[in-house]
């Protein structure tokens, strides 16, 4: 599959004293929405930047459209919309007007901006002063100045960040439908696990400038999903001694063991192995899912 945005081995510090990313590989396919997570000060605005030039990357690690960095801006920022830092919006203005002098400065057709607002769901507040835009609103219209110029690929440094729950909606259900209809290859920062996984097709995970994950959607949720099952019994300590000769196990209260496990044939075969010794199993469950193992992974350390 081609990648639109290829990073390899890159190294990048402010100053010479401590880098900020080590060693960071990531590849975005082409037509995937990608999200890009990782907890404050992981590294993930640094990475943006250096993938827009915003930063120098002296390395020539990063690859934007197959050619280097350094040597496809400003032209290929045609073909590139990026939301990294809150756009300045005049507060007096319409949404419309907003965008009609952006259109003005970069010498776009403003014919295209009724098509952008239709795109993010604005057109009804076409002519409202963006002072009356709801944050929800505000951030469609930013999105919608980085479609200005009809892009192919789409770079948001959380952009759900601050919105409430059905803002958020609004943002995931525009950039899905970017995606699917347009093809618009989306690259998204967030560290709100929950909310990017409900729209993602790729995910990379980064911690104190580390990457410790990168893959499909698939690829993950093989990953976590046997890491840890929860077996709920009767005499607990008892029974973490029968198993823990085979299985890597935590006893975690009188009635409660966490056994690690790699598939769903291995949590019948302890299931089995635990009543044969006479267990009563009360319940059998995941421990804490995508969630707790994204906290483990990204714990900073
Ligand atoms: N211009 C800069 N000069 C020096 N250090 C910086 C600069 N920008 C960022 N950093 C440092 O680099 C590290 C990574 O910051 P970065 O903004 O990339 O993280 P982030 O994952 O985007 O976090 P957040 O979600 O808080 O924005 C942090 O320790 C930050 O303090």
């Amino acid at each position: 599959m081609e990648n639109i945005i290829e990073i390899n081995n890159l190294n990048f510090g402010f100053d010479s004293q401590k880098l900020i990313l080590k060693n960071v590989n990531l590849k975005v396919p082409k037509g995937s929405i990608y999200g890009f997570l990782g907890a404050n000060g992981a590294g993930k605005s640094t990475t943006m930047r250096l993938i827009m030039g915003l930063f120098n990357d002296k390395t020539n690690s990063v690859k934007v459209f197959n050619q280097n960095v350094s040597e496809i801006y400003p032209k290929a920022l045609q073909n590139i919309g990026a939301l990294i830092d809150y756009p300045a919006f005049y507060d007096h203005l319409s949404g419309y007007d907003n965008l009609k002098i952006v259109c003005i400065i970069k010498n776009l057709n403003t014919q295209t901006i009724g098509e952008v607002l239709e795109t993010v769901g604005l057109s009804h507040a076409r002519n409202i002063k963006m002072k009356k835009y709801s944050l929800g609103m505000k951030q469609r219209l930013a999105i919608a100045l980085a479609l200005i110029s009809n892009p192919e690929l789409l770079v948001l440094d959380e952009p759900v960040n601050g919105l409430d729950p059905n803002g958020m909606l609004e943002v995931r259900e525009l950039l899905i439908k970017l995606n699917r209809e347009k093809g618009v290859t989306v690259f998204i920062s967030s560290h709100l696990l929950l909310e990017i996984d409900k729209m993602v097709t790729h995910l990379g995970i980064i911690s104190n400038g580390e990457i410790k994950f990168e893959g499909s959607k698939e690829q993950l949720n093989d990953l976590y999903k046997f890491q840890k099952t929860k077996f709920h019994l009767n005499d607990a300590e008892k029974f973490n001694d029968v198993l823990k000769s085979q299985y890597e196990t935590e006893l975690k209260s009188e009635t409660e063991i966490s056994v690690v496990t790699n598939s769903q044939m291995e949590i019948a075969a302890i299931n089995t192995l635990l009543v044969n010794n006479g267990a009563q199993i009360y319940q059998i469950s995941a421990a804490g899912g995508l969630e707790e193992w994204f906290m483990e992974i990204t714990k900073q350390n």
